[in-house]
């Protein structure tokens, strides 16, 4: 079998389902059930890794460790390929030149590097500040330098909609692209014919985050095709699912002393096993026991 590399399932995937659905995952298990779904690629959202794994806010807070982490376990478990969110590369030349290195070797397919300023903000809170082109077109050109395989993605984001207006935006996107990158993440966009214009402006796949509570309306995935959009990222949806139903558990629980009124919007065990592939272990189990027992 030829060994396609994940950067190359990566571009494969975008190539081949058009536009690209790509779901946050929080999890090994998660990715798990998005992989028996259908999805093609996967997501690790910086902001799910503060807030989840750490329990903190999405201000920059996160370091690369904290996202290498979550990205290992997730990479061990599924053959989809996995974009990242690598907030602003955490830090100057050589730390994004480390930070591209470790993510390869990670198994990753593709991360995305934004053009805010270190103390980053959510791309769809106010108050946001972004560097200067300039300055992220070095953040790009040190992370396309460190690529030791180049069929890894680097995607650029531009988070400058909001204080420099979309001509701005897009002539940092260009920029960003004749810097090296080779897909564009345009944030907090609100409507469907910015995209149209970012997308013929930089001739490379561009991606729609489309997260809920934010700037961007719930575009549909048809109403994105007809913006030429490539990829469209529900990064947070299973996320804030997950946590709206565990809250739900811990206060009926607390507040009735028992579980029951929460048991049909708990996963089953038998769901849970099925994700696992669990009986196709606990066969294995079964046999090398009878194996041993016939020594
Ligand atoms: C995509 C994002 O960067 C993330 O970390 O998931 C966030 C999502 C969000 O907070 O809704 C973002 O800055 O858009
Ligand atoms: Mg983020």
């Amino acid at each position: 079998m030829t060994y396609i590399t994940p950067g190359q399932r990566f571009r494969n995937a975008v190539q081949e389902e058009q536009p690209l659905q790509v779901v946050g995952t929080l999890t090994a298990y998660t990715a798990r059930m998005a992989e028996a779904v259908g999805y093609k690629a996967l997501y690790i959202s910086g902001g799910a890794v503060a807030a989840n794994s750490l329990g903190l806010p999405d201000l920059g807070i996160s370091t690369m460790e904290d996202v290498l982490i979550d990205a290992n376990r997730i990479t061990n478990a599924t053959e989809l390929p996995v974009l990242v969110d690598i907030d602003t590369g955490w830090g100057g030349a050589f730390n994004i030149a480390r930070t591209i290195k470790s993510f390869i070797k990670a198994g990753v397919a593709a991360v995305h590097m934004e053009d805010q300023t270190g103390t980053k903000r959510c791309g769809h809170r106010p108050n946001k500040a972004v560097v200067s082109k300039e300055e992220m077109v070095d953040r790009i050109k040190a992370a396309v330098d460190a690529r030791t395989d180049d069929s890894f993605v680097i995607m650029a984001r531009s988070d400058a909609l909001a204080s420099e207006g979309l001509e701005r935006m897009i002539e940092r996107c260009q920029a960003y692209v004749e810097a090296g990158a080779d897909m564009v993440f345009p944030e907090a966009i609100t409507s469907l014919n910015m995209y149209k214009k970012v997308r013929e402006a930089v001739g490379v796949p561009i991606l729609a985050n489309i997260t809920e509570f934010g700037q961007t309306p719930l575009f549909t995935r048809d109403e994105l095709a007809s913006a030429d959009v490539d990829i469209i990222l529900y990064c947070c949806g299973a996320y804030r699912a997950m946590n709206a139903a565990a809250l739900k558990v811990y206060q009926e629980i607390r507040e009735q002393g028992t579980q029951q009124g929460v048991i049909d919007i708990m996963q089953s065990r038998a769901d849970l096993y099925h994700y696992l592939n669990y009986h196709s272990y606990e066969q294995k189990l079964d046999e090398l026991y009878q194996a041993a027992k016939a020594k």
